[in-house]
Order: structure tokens, then C-alpha cells, then sequence
């Protein structure tokens, strides 16, 4: 499974976390956010020099500001983590075609799976996460039984809550349930504060995941 580390904004906190070598990094535009990357944010060098893949996280903003974010900061990918609609993802993969599109879903125990199936055709990923009182970082887990209602058919960003106590939990079960998962996407119980990661628990979390097998999960 790949690595997403989603929400920071601290220049030499990113160079650190830099050195886990994730394979995503999350930038948070939702002004919002308590790990909103600010208006004046500016990638750091190392950031630009190195090879993650930059996610930009957005909720209903518009498609012009997603356009303009993902020029101004060479996104790869953007997760759209509020209530974007499918002729939403269908525009955005329209005008830009070689960006990702991760469309988020907020689970809780009634998820209705068939809402899905609409946004199958312009998107690459579903990332997971647990419906809480925010749209995201709530640092809490949802009921991973109800995966096994999933078709597999997207392959999948996993996140809500994931930590160090549960990493190895969550592998297990995407084994046992031959879960497509992708990535993983840790975010609130990787920190010392908003938005500033714990590089300790991250090193940990990557050593942790080396020793898991990586499948070809991309869309087909
Ligand atoms: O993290 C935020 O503050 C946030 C706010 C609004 C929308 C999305 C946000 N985070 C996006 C993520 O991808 C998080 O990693 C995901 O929600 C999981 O967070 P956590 O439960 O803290 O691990």
C-alpha cells in the first residue's frame, strides 16, 4: 500500500516528513480547515525538486479555483471531499485531463454504496473516510465491515483515524477482504498540532508498511 500524508503547511516540517518519503502529499485549500495551507502558501524547493505526487484537498469549491490551484501548484491529483456532483468530476476531468480525480465519500454505518456508480467514469480513485462533524481530520475510524458491501471496481484511498495502533488491523482486513486498496491516508493521528506531522511516528508507520507487499491498484 502507498502513502498519503495529507495536511501540512510548515516549511521545514514538510522537508521533514519529505524524508519518510510519502508517495502523496495532501495540500488542504478548504479555508475552513485548521490545516488550511494559508493564501500565501509557497512550495518549498525540496518539495518541488522531490518525487511525491501533490494531492490538493478541496470541499465545493468551484471549478475554477480547483483549475487554478492545480496550475499554481503542479497538483497530480485533487480529492474532492465535500459534495462535488459526478457532472462536477466530468468537468474537471474535461478541463484538465492528466489531473487524478479522488472523489471522497464519508462513511458511516447506513452508506449507500450505489451512489458510487455515477461518479465511476471520471474519476480514478474513491478515498474513504469517516463521516465526523468535520469534512475531514477527524481522526476517527468507521466501520470497515461495510467495505465488504464495495465492488472493488475503483481502487481505493483508505483514511479515518489510521494510526499506529490500527495500521497493522487495517492491512489484515484488506487482505483477508482483498480490498483494492491503493493508499493509505494518515492525517490527524500523525501530529503534534495541526497541520505540524510527528516525523518520529510517520518513520514508523513507513517502516511498518515496507513490510507489505504493493499491488497494482491503478485504474485499469
Ligand atoms: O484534515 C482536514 O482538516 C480536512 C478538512 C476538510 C476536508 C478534508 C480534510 N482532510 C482530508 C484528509 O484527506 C484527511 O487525511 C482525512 O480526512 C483523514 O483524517 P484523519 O481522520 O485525521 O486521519
Amino acid at each position: 500500500m502507498l502513502l498519503k500524508v495529507c495536511g501540512m503547511r510548515d516549511a521545514a516540517n514538510i522537508v521533514e516528513v519529505l524524508e519518510v518519503a510519502p508517495d502523496y502529499l495532501g495540500l488542504i485549500f478548504f479555508e475552513k480547515s485548521a490545516r488550511f495551507v494559508g493564501h500565501d502558501f509557497e512550495l518549498p524547493p525540496d518539495l518541488l525538486a522531490s518525487t511525491p505526487k501533490k494531492v490538493g484537498v478541496f470541499v465545493n469549491h468551484t471549478l475554477a479555483q480547483v483549475v487554478e490551484k492545480v496550475n499554481k501548484y503542479g497538483l497530480a491529483l485533487a480529492q474532492l471531499h465535500g459534495d462535488e456532483s459526478p457532472v462536477f468530476c466530468q468537468q474537471l476531468k474535461d478541463a484538465l485531463p492528466q489531473l487524478q480525480v479522488v472523489k471522497v465519500f464519508r462513511v458511516a454505518n447506513d452508506f449507500d454504496f450505489a451512489q458510487l456508480k455515477p461518479y465511476k467514469p471520471f474519476c480514478d480513485f474513491f478515498l474513504f473516510d469517516t463521516k465526523g462533524k468535520d469534512y475531514g481530520g477527524n481522526g476517527v475510524v468507521f466501520n470497515w465491515n461495510i467495505l465488504k458491501q464495495y465492488d472493488n471496481e475503483l481502487p481505493l484511498f483508505m483514511s479515518g483515524g489510521l494510526s499506529l495502533y490500527n495500521i497493522q488491523e487495517l492491512q489484515d482486513f484488506v487482505t483477508a477482504h482483498k480490498l483494492r486498496v491503493h493508499a493509505i491516508d494518515v492525517n490527524s493521528k500523525f501530529e503534534k498540532s495541526p497541520a505540524l506531522k510527528d516525523v518520529e511516528k510517520l518513520k514508523e508507520l513507513r517502516r511498518r508498511l515496507q513490510n507489505t507487499p504493493t499491488q497494482n491498484t491503478e485504474k485499469q
